[in-house]
């Protein structure tokens, strides 16, 4: 089972990837979690200390990686920044869902804690301009879009659980 989490920061992915592989008994990994553990330094530190180019680069090759292992893969919300990444997660026919909502629904949980760079730099408006530059990439990227306000992460497996089928066929055929 092999299964990629798309959205903007906020949308739920690192907390629906545990779910996923814990319903279909397979391993998930967090993009994020495996670069801190790669580099032993958190994603504050990265940003701060080597830069967010070099922080996309981390991205690509560890996305490189891990698209070759069965599981869940929580990516971080600007995979879709880089074309060489966007590239990658294309190619590899790997079923991509996009978990969507509203700018102020994001915002109203990344503001909780100050773990995220670029909420701290850019703060409220500057963030929603993000969001908005990004928005039309995950779709673009995407094999299926889940909107994910008012919906417990039950709902969303849920919803993860009848879909998948039809688009583990639709790009085995491209295989
Ligand atoms: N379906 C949901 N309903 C309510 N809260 C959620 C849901 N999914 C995620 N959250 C909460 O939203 C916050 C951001 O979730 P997270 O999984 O870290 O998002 P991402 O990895 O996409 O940035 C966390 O505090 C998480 O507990
Ligand atoms: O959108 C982004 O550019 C980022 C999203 C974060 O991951 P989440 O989407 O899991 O919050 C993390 O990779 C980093 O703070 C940068
Ligand atoms: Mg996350």
């Amino acid at each position: 089972m092999q299964l990629i989490l798309i959205g903007f920061m906020g949308s739920g992915k690192t907390t629906i990837a545990r779910k996923i592989a814990h319903h279909f008994h397979c391993d998930w990994v967090d993009l994020d979690r495996y670069i801190m553990q790669e580099q032993q330094m958190t994603i504050n530190e990265i940003f701060a200390e080597k830069g967010q180019a070099a922080f996309r680069q981390m991205e690509f090759e560890a996305l490189q990686v891990l698209i070759q292992n069965d599981g869940v893969i929580a990516t971080g919300g600007g995979v879709v920044d880089d074309a060489q990444t966007r590239y990658l997660i294309k190619q590899s026919h790997i079923p991509i869902f996009f978990l969507n909502g509203s700018y102020e629904a994001h915002w109203r949980r990344v503001s909780r804690n100050d773990r995220r760079p670029l909420v701290n730099q850019l703060g409220h408006d500057g963030l929603r301009e993000l969001y908005y530059e990004r928005r039309p990439k995950y779709y673009r990227l995407a094999n299926y879009t889940i909107f994910f306000q008012h919906k417990t992460p039950n709902m969303m497996l849920a919803e993860i659980d009848v879909q998948l089928p039809r688009i583990q066929k639709k790009l085995a055929n491209k295989n």
